[in-house]
């Protein structure tokens, strides 16, 4: 899949470690901004309370998953927090192709990857906790993982912060509406200047 047909939607990609607030900033902008479509992506890890399979992610089992990197199914995959998680590419495409604006929740090798596909329709947003103790009081607020798994994506933050840098903008989520204002924002003048 390449950039050079001129294709005519815009991929926006949020990376940040885990429990910044990536997803609860996603969920404010999509109300906020017309033809902004979220990208559901794939996972092998377990289903959360509340989340829905097609919404969220499409919750598949490892052997579905590498059948479909075996098929070159995923525009990027990775595997992490001893989980798959991958774009898919027929729903890229299709959205690419029709003029949709996407929106995607990747990690930091998975959203530089999406921008050598695409470098002039990508931007990448990095969104930072304000501290690395309020990114652990963040994750613990939201008792969504057990305390080994808890430590293993505080772990990961470091890594994922280094490259911050190699995003096209950094936001500090410390303010919720103030982050989302700001990203609000640079995603307007994105797709209206291009
Ligand atoms: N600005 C903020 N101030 C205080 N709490 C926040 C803020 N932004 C998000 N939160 C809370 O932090 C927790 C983590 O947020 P969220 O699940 O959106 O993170 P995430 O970056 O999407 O994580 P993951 O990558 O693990 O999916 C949630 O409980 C959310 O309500
Ligand atoms: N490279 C990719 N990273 C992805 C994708 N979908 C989600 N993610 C990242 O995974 C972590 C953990 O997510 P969680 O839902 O288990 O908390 C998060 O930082 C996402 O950004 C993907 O398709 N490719």
């Amino acid at each position: 899949m390449s950039d050079t047909v001129a294709p005519k939607g815009k991929l926006i990609v949020f990376s940040a470690p885990s429990g910044t607030g990536k997803s609860t900033i996603a969920h404010r902008v999509m109300q906020r901004i017309d033809n902004l479509v979220f990208s559901v992506s794939a996972t092998t890890r377990a289903i959360r309370e509340g989340e829905k399979d097609g919404v969220n992610y499409f919750f598949l089992t490892k052997e579905r998953f590498e059948e479909t990197i075996r098929n070159d199914g995923f525009i990027e995959y990775e595997h992490f927090f001893g989980n798959y998680y991958g774009t898919l590419v027929d729903k890229t495409r299709e959205a690419v192709d029709t003029g949709v604006n996407m929106l995607f929740d990747l990690d930091v090798k998975g959203a530089l990857n999406l921008k050598k596909h695409f470098p002039r329709r990508s931007l990448l947003i990095f969104i930072k906790p304000p501290s690395l103790d309020v990114l652990r009081s963040r994750l613990l607020g939201r008792e969504s993982e057990d305390e080994d798994a808890l430590e293993q994506r505080l772990l990961r933050a470091s890594f994922e912060m280094s490259h911050a840098r190699d995003f096209d903008y950094e936001v500090v989520n410390d303010d919720l509406d103030e982050a989302v204002d700001t990203i609000v924002t640079l995603i307007e003048d994105f797709i209206s200047n291009q």
